[in-house]
């Protein structure tokens, strides 16, 4: 994983959202940290251009947001803090067909794709089911697994413990830890992010932190007192 943000900044109309960056990402697992509105979901939209910047360019592994977007948003996968709202198909199977349809991949291939991740994720039971009747920790793996059944090399994941219980949040915190793919984390649940390499810290549209996760997180907590 390469990626790289040149003077990359975002405005919204006269408000500027993330202050000019120049920085590479390349670790396995990164977290992003901040207060509500610090920025976070803004830079890891960038990422895979859901959000253009307005200055500045941002590329992942060579390929730039804007002028090869569709290759960027293949190589990098985006799962929602709400999964709800990124779940299109009633059925779990479907759901996670969904996208190797859209893709004009072959039945024989889609079945093969979507077993395998079906198992990969420990949710095959869970294939003829209801989406809207699973609990959070299943609608989240369900969704990580329609980003994955894709092929992305990255996964951006922002806020996946949001509103879990205990066992579901240890359930997801077990299986980002097993992502054969490179993770980006947005999290307001530090321990989540503990053992991450890197912890970029975000505060009022800057970076102001960035390093090692113990020694990022201790600043936050301090700043934040709390
Ligand atoms: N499309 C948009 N139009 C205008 N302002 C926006 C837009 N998207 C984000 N913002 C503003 O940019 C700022 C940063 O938002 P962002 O969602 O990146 O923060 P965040 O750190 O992810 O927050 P949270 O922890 O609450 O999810 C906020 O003030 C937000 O209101």
């Amino acid at each position: 994983m390469d990626i790289r943000f040149s003077g990359a900044s975002v405005s919204f109309g006269e408000r500027t959202v993330l202050q000019p960056l120049t920085l590479t990402l390349t670790e396995r697992r990164i977290g992003i940290i901040g207060l509500n509105g610090s920025g976070k979901t803004t830079f890891a939209r960038l990422i895979n251009g859901l959000v253009k910047p307005t200055t500045g360019s941002v590329s992942v592994n060579g390929l730039d947001t804007v002028r090869d977007e569709g290759a960027v948003l293949a190589a990098a996968g985006f799962i929602f803090q709400n999964p709800q709202h990124q779940i299109i198909m009633p059925i779990v199977h479907e759901d996670i067909a969904f996208g190797l349809k859209n893709r004009g991949l072959k039945t024989d291939e889609i079945e093969r794709r979507v077993a395998a991740v079906l198992v990969r994720f420990g949710i095959a039971h869970l294939a003829k089911r209801r989406v809207h009747e699973l609990s959070g920790g299943e609608t989240q793996l369900v969704a990580i697994s329609s980003i994955v059944v894709t092929g992305p090399g990255i996964l951006i994941l922002d806020e996946p413990t949001n509103q879990l219980d205990l066992r579901n949040r240890r359930l997801i915190e077990n299986t980002i830890a097993g992502l054969d793919e490179h993770a980006i984390v947005i999290s307001h649940d530090l321990p989540l992010i503990e053992r991450f390499e890197r912890v970029l810290w975000f505060h009022d549209g800057k970076l102001v932190g960035d390093g090692p996760a113990p020694e990022t997180i201790r600043a936050y907590r301090e700043a934040a007192e709390c």
